[in-house]
């Protein structure tokens, strides 16, 4: 019997647990599907590689959505037509502040919604956010595994390479760090009812020497070929799995009076 499949990403359409970790590179959908039980690859089309197996106990989705927002959007909302709820990115980024190190972790609070896809969509006022359950969530799993993390607003830019326009419209902005997908899975969540967050591992532009003044925030100490950041990643990995688990516990537990009374809180 030929299974029923997404259009675009070919992932499907039922039978993925609702749980998912989303990742840009394919080869990283390997690296924390290894770290699952059961783990069998699901689905491999274009960048798009999906396995699923479990962690703790949990079914989980691990898939990749490739680089930049207008492909990765695609892999989002098919995961949500396929049934899946709650979606952590775990992703790499260039570190934007101070005191942010090479294979340290940004958990995300917010996005820039810079990411060319989006705005198409809906107005640019409309906020990318994450489930503040997922930052809380995330934060103390990290916390847990006593891996070095920080909080932020992120900011997703469509354009990796630096071009003719500057850099510094976000100077003083406090932001965390730059990457290129979040704020498309933020608005994908927020516009289907979903619960998502994300946790970057950061891979260069060591905001010390930006502070320097050794290195700009374009790709100057970008290099994810590293093995601090293989390190990072793997370490990702583990605190978006836990979190996955920690969300799930939650949302077993019987809601509050609160939570009851509002339908849209357990969209
Ligand atoms: O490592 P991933 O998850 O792909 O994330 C970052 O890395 C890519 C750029 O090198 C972009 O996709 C950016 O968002
Ligand atoms: O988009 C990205 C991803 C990683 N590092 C960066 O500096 N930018």
């Amino acid at each position: 019997m030929t299974q029923d499949l997404s259009p675009v990403t070919r992932i499907p359409r039922t039978g993925l647990p609702p749980y998912a970790v989303v990742v840009g590179d394919p080869a990283r959908t390997a690296t924390v599907a290894a770290l699952l039980d059961g783990a069998e690859e699901v689905s491999y089309h274009r960048e798009y590689r999906v396995f699923r197996g479990s962690w703790k106990g949990l079914p989980v989705t691990v898939a990749s959505h490739g680089v930049g927002a207008p492909g990765a959007i695609l892999l989002f909302q098919e995961l949500a037509d396929a049934g899946v709820r709650t979606v952590l990115r775990l992703g790499t980024a260039g570190a934007m502040r101070p005191g942010i190190g090479d294979g340290d972790l940004v958990v995300a609070e917010a996005a820039v919604r810079d990411d060319g896809v989006t705005q198409q969509l809906l107005p640019p006022e409309y906020p990318a956010v994450s489930a503040p359950e997922a930052v809380l969530a995330l934060v103390r799993a990290a916390r847990e595994a006593g891996v070095p993390h920080h909080r932020g607003i992120v900011w997703t830019r469509a354009a990796f390479q630096p071009g003719l326009i500057p850099l510094n419209a976000y100077d003083g902005a406090r932001l965390a760090a730059i990457e290129m997908e979040l704020s498309a899975l933020l608005v994908t969540a927020s516009l289907r009812g979903l619960v998502a967050g994300g946790v970057l591992v950061v891979d260069g532009v060591n905001a010390d020497e930006l502070v320097d003044g050794k290195a700009s925030f374009s790709t100057g100490a970008y290099d994810p070929h590293r093995e601090v950041v293989a390190r990072g990643v793997e370490r990702g990995s583990v605190v978006a799995l836990e979190a996955l688990r920690l969300l799930a516990r939650a949302e077993e537990a019987p809601a509050g009076p609160a939570e009851a009374a509002d339908p849209g809180a357990t969209a």
